[in-house]
């Protein structure tokens, strides 16, 4: 899965550089940051619908809307996938995340 991202995170960057007709990421782009933000709201909102709805078809259907929305607003950020990547290997080196006061709210 991570080469299909890293993949679809080398094509938002080859849109941002390059205007090409038709590309709907080139639209994002041209539209700016307020627009891309609102698509990953949107696209988030979709996702936990379509898990309320406990179809699962289409909640992956949704969360590949999510995930390219959100490539997109790191490409537009300029946030790269090596920087997320090294967020995610820290973390996974930390076990026993949860936290006290999640364990009083779960109890009550
Ligand atoms: N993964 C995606 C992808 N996922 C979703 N979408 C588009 O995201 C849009 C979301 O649909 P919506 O109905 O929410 O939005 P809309 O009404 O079409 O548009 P808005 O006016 O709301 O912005 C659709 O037009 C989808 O086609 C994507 N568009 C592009 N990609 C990838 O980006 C690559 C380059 O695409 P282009 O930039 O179009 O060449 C493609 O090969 C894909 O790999």
């Amino acid at each position: 899965m991570i080469d299909v991202i890293k993949g679809l995170y080398e094509v938002a960057l080859e849109r941002k550089g390059t205007k090409q007709e038709g590309s709907y990421t080139c639209y994002l782009f041209e539209q700016g940051l307020d627009k891309i933000l609102k698509k990953c709201g949107e696209e988030c909102s979709e996702v936990i619908i379509a898990a309320k709805n406990g179809k699962n078809e289409d909640t992956a259907n949704e969360i590949c809307d999510l995930l390219y929305h959100l490539i997109v607003m790191m490409v537009e950020s300029g946030i790269s996938m090596d920087e997320v990547e090294e967020i995610l290997e820290q973390r996974r080196q930390k076990i026993g995340n949860l936290k006290k006061f999640h364990v009083s709210d779960h109890e009550s």
